[in-house]
């Protein structure tokens, strides 16, 4: 395997992480933004997102000399061998995906690339994208290769250097085996295919996912009604290797930067060929319902009316160990209970600056001060330790609701705290049967 030249554009998430991670497999990178403070910051060795081992990878890159940080794509660009392309593709008015910056970055380079650079693009686009930006760029020396990045926010340094796959798409057999030789260190099974199926690839996984979340939380909703137990029931299913164990947690609905997105993006362009997809459709729909699923249960919590109750919530985030506040599902639930009247105060360890309508607080135990209720939205393991006689103390109401069935029932119950759950309403007979077997 090759030191290749490597120029990343978009310094996010994907962009930053794959940098970092391509400059500790050996290469060369220079990563370019937009903004300048970014820059600025990431030159100064400081990494302003909450990615585990993401900072020391960044640091090590810049002492190597491996790693470099640019304003501007057309300043990273001039001796690459590859350009990736990682900015972002956010959801259009139309729920498509605002292809913008893709076009604007193959604008500002597409003259400047070296003879014979190939343009990879890991940003998630719709099929047919890769075509569109070769046909922008009018370089016939010049492949694009389709690479959808599978990293999850909180884990991205982990998921980049174990991937489960590499997914590479190119009609250009050369180009696409050049860019997945840049992994081969990596030993992950590689898919070469078209470019075409290599953008499907990333938007048919999402969706599946997606699709399994919206699925377990409607069973869990069966359950409440049927007095089943989802926590038992998954156990039960995951053991199936067929389905698998993971992607199984009941919740308040997904979200994050990209599900959301992506799940609107792939029904647009069905709708676009004429292909009517209700599975997409209900994945959707079902998860916009999680939402008030979560409002109504706080509503019962507090006596049946939200309006000038106190509300406490546990978490913002779309999931714990990020940073990230891209359409989380916590802030649209908290958006439902501020439109019936409720008042917010919010701890989540994650986010320290304040938002509009909801007050933000560094101490978990303000959450609980005077609080009617208080929702679990968000699975951050600190919230399993707190003391809840103190959160009894300081409540006025008794119910906590936990979205994500994490907090420990027993415990809460000693503390004379009625724990409202997701799928879970019958006794916990079965936690008892199951230590007998194991
Ligand atoms: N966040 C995630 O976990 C994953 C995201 N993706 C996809 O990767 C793409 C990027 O996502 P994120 O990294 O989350 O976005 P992000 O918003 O965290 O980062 C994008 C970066 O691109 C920069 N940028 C925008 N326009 C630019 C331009 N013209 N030139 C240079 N830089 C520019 C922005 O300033 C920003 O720093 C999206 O298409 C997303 O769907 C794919 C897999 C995982
Ligand atoms: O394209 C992307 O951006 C990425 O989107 C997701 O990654 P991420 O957005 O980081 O978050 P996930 O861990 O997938 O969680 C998404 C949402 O589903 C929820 N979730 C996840 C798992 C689960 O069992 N239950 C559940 O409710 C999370 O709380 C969160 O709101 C995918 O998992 C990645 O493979 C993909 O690369």
């Amino acid at each position: 395997m090759f030191v290749r030249r490597i120029a990343v554009v978009g310094t996010g998430y994907v962009g930053l992480t794959t940098g970092a991670c391509l400059a500790s497999l050996g290469h060369r990178v220079v990563c370019a933004d937009v903004d300048e403070v970014k820059i600025a910051r990431l030159r100064a060795g400081r990494v302003g997102i909450l990615e585990p081992g993401l900072a020391e990878l960044v640091a090590e890159g810049l002492a190597a000399g491996r790693l470099e940080f640019v304003l501007g794509a057309r300043n990273a660009v001039f001796d690459s061998e590859v350009m990736f392309l990682c900015v972002p593709t956010p959801m259009g008015v139309d729920g498509a995906a605002n292809l913008a910056a893709v076009e604007s970055v193959v604008a500002e380079v597409g003259e400047l690339l070296p003879q014979g650079c190939v343009v990879v693009n890991k940003s998630t686009v719709p099929v047919g994208t890769a075509a569109r930006v070769g046909s922008l760029l009018n370089r016939p020396d010049v492949a694009v290769v389709s690479n959808p990045e599978f990293l999850r926010e909180g884990s991205a340094v982990a998921d980049f250097l174990n991937p489960d796959r590499i997914v590479v798409g190119c009609d250009a057999q050369d180009a696409a085996e050049r860019v997945a030789a840049l992994y081969a260190k990596l030993g992950a099974p590689t898919v070469l295919t078209d470019a075409a199926s290599a953008e499907m690839v990333k938007y048919a996984a999402n969706c599946f996912l997606a699709m399994k979340l919206s699925y377990v939380n409607a069973v869990a909703e069966l359950c409440e009604r049927l007095g089943a137990n989802v926590i038992d029931v998954t156990e039960g299913m995951g053991y199936d290797r067929r389905i698998g164990a993971s992607f199984l947690q009941p919740g308040p609905g997904w979200g994050g930067s990209c599900l959301p997105k992506d799940t609107h993006a792939l029904s647009q362009v069905a709708g676009s060929v004429g292909f009517d997809f209700p599975l997409l459709q209900a994945t959707i729909d079902t998860n916009a319902r999680q939402r008030h699923r979560v409002v109504q249960k706080v509503r019962e919590a507090v006596g049946g009316s939200l309006a000038g109750a106190r509300v406490g919530l546990l978490g913002l985030t779309f999931k714990a160990g990020t940073d990230d506040l891209r359409d989380s599902p916590a802030l649209a639930v908290a958006d439902l209970l501020r439109e019936q009247g409720a008042r917010l105060t919010a701890f989540d360890p994650g986010v320290r600056e304040g938002l509009s309508d909801v007050t933000v607080v560094t101490d978990p135990y303000e959450v609980a001060r005077g609080a009617d209720a208080i929702v679990l939205l968000t699975e951050w393991p600190e919230f399993r330790s707190l003391d809840w006689n103190r959160v009894t103390e300081l409540m006025a109401g008794d119910t906590i609701v936990d979205t994500r069935n994490h907090l420990d029932r027993d415990a809460l119950d000693r503390a004379g705290l009625c724990w409202r759950g997701v799928g879970v309403s019958g006794s916990p007979r079965l936690d008892a049967v199951r230590e007998v077997v194991s």
